[in-house]
């Protein structure tokens, strides 16, 4: 256990209680993995799963058995949730349904998700001053100024029409029909609440803006860790194609753009965050990796090829295919067109810049991915279908 540390003001750090709700998830695992490893900090590990932090929690000889501690529960409706909001010094709000082939589907779940289950986590930090940081989404900016530019204006290439700013960029979200933004709306809407807490009430608030964190444990692998039907994001389902020796499904011809930023060198911010609070309260940061773009084509073949190393496996004869978004996603869907994040407001409150390129973190992530699932794909598919 680290000792003596100091944080970004040479201020001594010390140890503190966490009530992280959603733990059990791709982000909480990892935050959860960091706390547990490098800090003195204690975590009250909130989710309805515990499968991603099995490892953290048995067995009880573990260094810090005494310093973490699951409580299943499901916030829409447990009263113990305000009790676990009191004992910590901080909430860490992770819960959602954030996966885009829900938002267009159950887009009464998604609303209710994102934006009315997290209104008594807000509540109780508020009444009872405690800190919180809540986890929002880059999908409150929506669709890029630029996006409604004529397809060859050269001010598509003004980073005015793209960057996106968090004290500055409108939030652009498609039509009502479009369902897939009911997730980030409800998303702003949340923040909004937040902020209004923040200014009138005092509550001392973080808001963290993901722009695709990506490594191992995102998601799951449909038919091995997950159900068969299910649609988890892209990461998930390319390694999915990858792993099965299928085509990759590019959405739309896969133009859209995004920047993906590697889960460890995201977390290193949120630990910034949650160590410096005179610098992170009242702030909305964008935490993603401007160096790191690529279409979703860009995506597929970069994938492909990182798979080809690790796996051994020379790549399939058509690596990919478009299908429409209707067919992929059903009614609804819609797309952010780019996703660049302005840097400036978390190089200047916490000094923090991602470290790793999109080939590296996909080498590390797919070769988990590899070793994780390989053999259990191989089972699957070689198994006769019952007759
Ligand atoms: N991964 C990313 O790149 C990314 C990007 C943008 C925003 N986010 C946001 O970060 C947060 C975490 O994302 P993630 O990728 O770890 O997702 P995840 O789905 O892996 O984790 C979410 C966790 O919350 C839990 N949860 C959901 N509803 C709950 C409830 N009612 N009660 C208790 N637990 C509940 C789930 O069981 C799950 O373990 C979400 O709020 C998401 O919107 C993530
Ligand atoms: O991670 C984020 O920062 C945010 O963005 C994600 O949204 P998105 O990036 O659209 O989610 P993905 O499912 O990863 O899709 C990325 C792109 O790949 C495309 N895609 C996805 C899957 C696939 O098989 N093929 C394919 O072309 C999608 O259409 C989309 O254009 C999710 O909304 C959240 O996790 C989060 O809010």
């Amino acid at each position: 256990m680290a000792t003596g540390r100091v944080d970004l003001d040479g201020n001594t750090i010390k140890p503190i209680t966490i009530c992280m709700i959603g733990a059990g998830g791709f982000i909480g695992s990892h935050l959860c993995e960091k706390l547990m490893a490098d800090t003195p900090h204690k975590v009250l590990a909130v989710d309805v799963y515990n499968d991603k932090i099995k490892h953290l929690l048995e067995p009880s000889s573990l260094p810090w058995a005494d310093r973490i501690q699951f409580h299943r529960l499901n916030i829409k409706n447990d009263s113990r949730l305000e009790g676990l909001i009191r004992m910590a010094d901080l909430t860490i709000n992770l819960a959602a349904i954030c996966t885009p082939a829900d938002y267009n589907t159950r887009p009464l779940d998604t609303i209710y998700s994102n934006f009315i289950d997290a209104l008594p986590v807000v509540k109780y930090c508020s009444e009872n001053g405690k800190r919180l940081i809540h986890f929002s989404t880059c999908e409150v900016y929506g669709k890029t100024i630029g996006a409604f530019l004529p397809k060859d204006s050269p001010l598509r290439q003004d980073p005015n029409y793209y960057v996106l700013k968090e004290d500055s960029s409108p939030c652009i979200f498609g039509s009502i029909e479009k369902q897939r933004w009911s997730y980030a709306c409800a998303k702003q809407l949340i923040e909004r609440l937040i902020y209004a807490e923040g200014a009138e009430n005092g509550l001392e608030f973080t808001i963290v803006r993901p722009f695709n964190w990506i490594g191992p444990r995102m998601d799951f692998i449909p038919g091995i860790d997950g159900p068969s039907e299910g649609v988890p994001r892209v990461l998930a389902c390319f390694s999915n194609n990858l792993l099965r020796r299928e085509p990759l499904k590019l959405v739309d011809g896969g133009q859209s753009q995004r920047t993906f930023v590697y889960i460890k060198d995201a977390i290193e911010a949120v630990l910034l965050m949650i160590e410096n609070p005179a610098r992170a309260n009242g702030h909305i940061f964008n935490v993603g990796n401007p160096n790191n773009e690529v279409t979703v084509r860009q995506l597929a073949e970069m994938m492909t090829q990182v798979y080809s190393k690790v796996s051994g496996e020379s790549s399939i004869e058509t690596p990919t295919i478009d299908v429409s978004s209707k067919e992929f996603y059903g009614e609804g869907y819609d797309d952010s067109d780019k996703r660049i994040p302005d840097m400036t407001i978390i190089n200047r409150q916490l000094g923090w810049n991602p470290k790793t390129s999109l080939w590296d973190l996909l080498e590390s992530t797919l070769t988990y991915q590899h070793r994780t699932y390989a053999e259990a794909i191989k089972k699957a598919t070689s198994k006769p279908v019952a007759s």
